[in-house]
């Protein structure tokens, strides 16, 4: 390969308060096309917040961040181009109770990119069978799991067609047999190139999925590397987090 390839997202010595609470103390970071990167660490660290800011759904006070193009420490940032761009999954999915699978995934395509009735419904189909949901077109989110909930939720923001996807604690609220639907529908679209960036918990998953894991401590990145850097820590910091988990 010849020619270096521009990191879908950067960050450079980024800065984020909450009032006068400093939770991102300069945060460098970067993101190939096609990288998989896992945030860990514990509670309070930052993680979702620096995740929040890759969208634009927290501002930041100093530093630099871009994000498929977008500098988002510009004033006048097109927060509406940004979200075609970049897809997020929270933890809790918030689908229409009222509506079907297929109308909750299309929901956003029609209403912001004008997607007619046959395309929609052709869309529902390529993107629910990204999750392994081809079957649950015509449901109502009251029939399906909670973990066939979250991959509606997938689906729904893939159907944007973002270019990267930001998943923040998506199996935090699902049952243990259930979270493993999820990851797997995770690693499907990882492994389809997707570029993603993930917030988790499941420390095996993190190794197994991602191409750098970051540990954040204290709003800083401590730690970085490939997933096998969590069997071999080089801070005490990481090793203590860690612990005998894996
Ligand atoms: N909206 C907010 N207003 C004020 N403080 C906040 C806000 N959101 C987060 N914080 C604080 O910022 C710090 C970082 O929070 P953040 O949610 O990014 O951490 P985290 O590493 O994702 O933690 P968790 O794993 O618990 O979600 C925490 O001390 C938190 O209390």
């Amino acid at each position: 390969m010849s020619g270096a390839t521009h990191p879908m997202v950067r960050f450079h010595n980024l800065h984020k308060s909450y009032g006068r609470v400093e939770v991102l103390k300069g945060i460098d970071l970067e993101v190939a096309p096609g990288q998989v990167v896992a945030l860990i660490g514990r509670s309070g660290s930052g993680k979702s917040t620096a995740l929040r800011c890759v969208n634009g759904l927290e501002r930041f006070q100093a530093g630099e961040l871009h994000v498929c193009g977008h500098d988002l420490a510009a004033e006048k940032v097109d927060l509406r181009k940004l979200r075609q761009d970049v897809g997020i999954v929270f933890q809790s999915y918030n689908l229409f109770p009222h509506l079907t699978v297929e109308q909750n995934v299309t929901l956003a395509p029609r209403k912001v990119k004008g997607v007619g009735s046959a395309e929609a419904r052709e869309l529902a189909r390529e993107v629910l069978a990204q999750v392994g949901l081809s079957d649950k077109v015509q449901s109502y989110p009251e029939e399906l799991s909670g973990g066939q909930q979250q991959r509606v939720a997938i689906a729904r923001s893939l159907a944007m067609h973002p270019r990267l996807m930001l998943f923040d604690e998506v199996t935090s609220a699902l049952d243990p047999e259930l979270t493993g639907e999820v990851l797997r529908a995770i690693e499907r679209l990882a492994s389809n190139g997707m570029t993603m960036m993930l917030v988790t918990h499941e420390m095996a998953f993190a190794r197994s999925v991602a191409d750098q894991v970051v540990f954040m401590h204290q709003g800083r990145v401590w730690e970085t590397g490939p997933g096998d850097m969590l069997l071999d820590p080089q801070t005490a910091e990481l090793r203590q987090f860690v612990g005998n988990g894996l």
